[in-house]
C-alpha cells in the first residue's frame, strides 16, 4: 500500500469513528477524491489570523453611498479600486442588509442541512436543473467536504441546453412543508441583490465609467444564491471545504458565520486567513469584472478550508449578468496600446458549461481564460 493510500484509510477511518458533526453524515469519507495531493492541502489553519491590518482584506465603510457627500464618496470609489487591485477582495461595512435576515437565513439553512439524508435529497440537483441540494461537488475534479443549496436570485432563468440547440428553463427546488427556508432565503437574496447593484455602481466609477454602466447586462440577471455548510471534518489536512478555485461572477458578495475557513491567495502565493467580522461581507470581483476590465482586474484565487471542531456556514451570491449577454471588455477601456484581450463570451453558454463541469468529471472546468486572445481554445466557438 502507497503512502497516498493509508491517508485516505486514515482519513475515512476518522471520518467514520467522528460523531461530533450536527448533521446527519451526508459526506461518504470512503470517497478517496477528498484526499488531496499535497500541494493542494491547506497550508494555513481556519483561525490562524494574522494580526497585522495590512495582512487584513480592506473593510471599506459603505455609509457615504447613501449621502450626497461626493468627496466621501470619492474616498469609497479609491478605497475599492485600491482594494481591488491589491487584493482582488474588499470588505463592507454599514452596507444595508439587515442582520436580523442573515441570522433567520442561518437558523434555516442549519435547520435544512441536519434533516436526514433522504429528505435532502428529495430537492437534489441534477443534470438539467441545477439548484437545490448537492452533496456532491467538485471543484476542479477534487471532491469538497461541503454540502450546498442552491437557489436562483430571480425565481428563476434560462439557460442554453447543454448543445446549445434549444433552452432549458432552471428554476428553484424547495423542501416541501418548510415555508421558513423559502421566505428567509427569499428576504436575504431580495436585500443582498440590492447591495450588488450599489457595489456594481462602485466598482463602476472605480474603472472610471459611469455608475450606471454596466446595470444593463443585469436586467435579468442569473445571480445565484448558494447556502454552504461544511460539517467538522476529523482530518482537516487532507481535504478542503472548496478548493482553490477563481470565481466566474461578476462579483461575490459572502455573508460568513464566525467559525472562520475562508482564505485569499496573496500575490506573492501565501495564503491569508479571513477573519470573520459579523458586521461585514466579504466581496471580491470575479471573471466578468476581469474581462471588462481587460485584466486590470483578476479574479484571485481563494479555498475554504475546515476543521475538527465546529461546523460552518457561509452564504455568497455569485452576481452574474444575464445569459444573453456577451462579456467582453469594455470599449471604453481599450485604446492602441491596450487591445482587447478576450474574445467575447456568451455568458448563458459559459454558465451552462460551468455547470456541466462541476456536475461530471471533466479534464479542467471551463475558464475565462479559455478566451483570451492568442490562446487556442476549445471553446472558442461559443
Ligand atoms: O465559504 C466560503 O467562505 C467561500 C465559498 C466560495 O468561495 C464559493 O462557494 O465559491
Ligand atoms: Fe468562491
Amino acid at each position: 500500500m502507497g503512502l497516498e493510500d493509508s491517508l485516505v484509510d486514515k482519513f475515512r477511518e476518522a471520518n467514520l469513528k467522528d460523531e461530533s458533526t450536527l448533521a446527519p453524515r451526508a459526506l461518504d469519507p470512503t470517497d478517496p477524491t477528498f484526499v488531496l495531493d499535497p500541494e493542494f492541502r491547506r497550508k494555513v489553519k481556519h483561525d490562524e489570523f494574522l494580526d497585522c491590518l495590512d495582512d487584513q482584506i480592506p473593510v471599506i465603510d459603505l455609509t457615504p453611498l447613501g449621502t450626497n457627500d461626493e468627496e466621501a464618496l470619492g474616498n469609497v470609489i479609491a478605497k475599492v479600486r485600491s482594494a481591488v487591485e491589491e487584493w482582488g477582495f474588499f470588505q463592507v461595512v454599514n452596507h444595508g442588509v439587515p442582520l436580523e435576515l442573515i441570522d433567520r437565513l442561518e437558523k434555516e439553512a442549519v435547520a435544512f442541512f441536519s434533516l436526514p439524508l433522504e429528505e435532502k435529497k428529495k430537492v437534489c440537483r441534477t443534470f438539467d436543473l441545477p439548484t437545490g441540494y448537492n452533496n456532491a461537488e467538485l471543484t476542479k475534479n477534487h471532491r469538497d467536504w461541503k454540502e450546498v443549496f442552491d437557489l436562483i436570485v430571480r425565481g428563476s432563468i434560462v439557460l442554453p441546453d447543454e448543445s446549445n440547440t434549444t433552452h432549458v428553463h432552471v428554476f428553484n427546488q424547495w423542501p416541501q412543508n418548510r415555508p421558513a427556508l423559502r421566505e428567509a432565503a427569499e428576504a436575504y437574496a431580495k436585500s443582498a441583490e440590492q447591495l450588488a447593484f450599489r457595489i456594481l455602481g462602485l466598482l463602476s466609477r472605480s474603472l472610471g465609467l459611469p455608475a450606471e454602466y454596466f446595470h444593463k447586462y443585469f436586467e435579468y440577471h442569473a445571480s445565484r444564491l448558494r447556502l454552504n455548510y461544511y460539517p467538522v471534518c476529523a482530518v482537516p489536512d487532507l481535504a478542503l471545504g472548496v478548493s482553490r478555485h477563481k470565481d466566474a461572477s461578476a462579483l461575490t458578495i459572502l455573508v460568513q458565520d464566525e467559525v472562520g475557513g475562508l482564505q485569499v491567495r496573496r500575490k506573492g502565493g501565501e495564503w491569508i486567513a479571513v477573519k470573520p467580522r459579523r458586521e461585514a461581507f466579504v466581496i471580491n470581483v470575479g471573471a466578468v469584472f476581469q474581462v471588462w476590465s481587460n485584466d486590470r482586474w483578476k479574479s484571485i484565487e481563494h479555498q475554504v478550508v475546515v476543521n475538527e471542531n465546529r461546523a460552518r456556514l457561509s452564504f455568497p451570491l455569485f452576481f452574474n449578468p444575464c445569459p444573453s449577454v456577451d462579456v467582453e471588455p469594455a470599449p471604453e477601456i481599450l485604446s492602441e496600446s491596450n487591445p482587447a484581450r478576450y474574445y467575447p463570451i456568451n455568458w448563458g453558454l459559459f454558465m451552462r458549461k460551468r455547470y456541466d463541469g462541476n456536475f461530471k468529471q471533466y479534464g479542467e472546468d471551463i475558464q475565462i481564460e479559455h478566451f483570451a486572445v492568442n490562446r487556442v481554445s476549445p471553446y472558442q466557438h461559443l
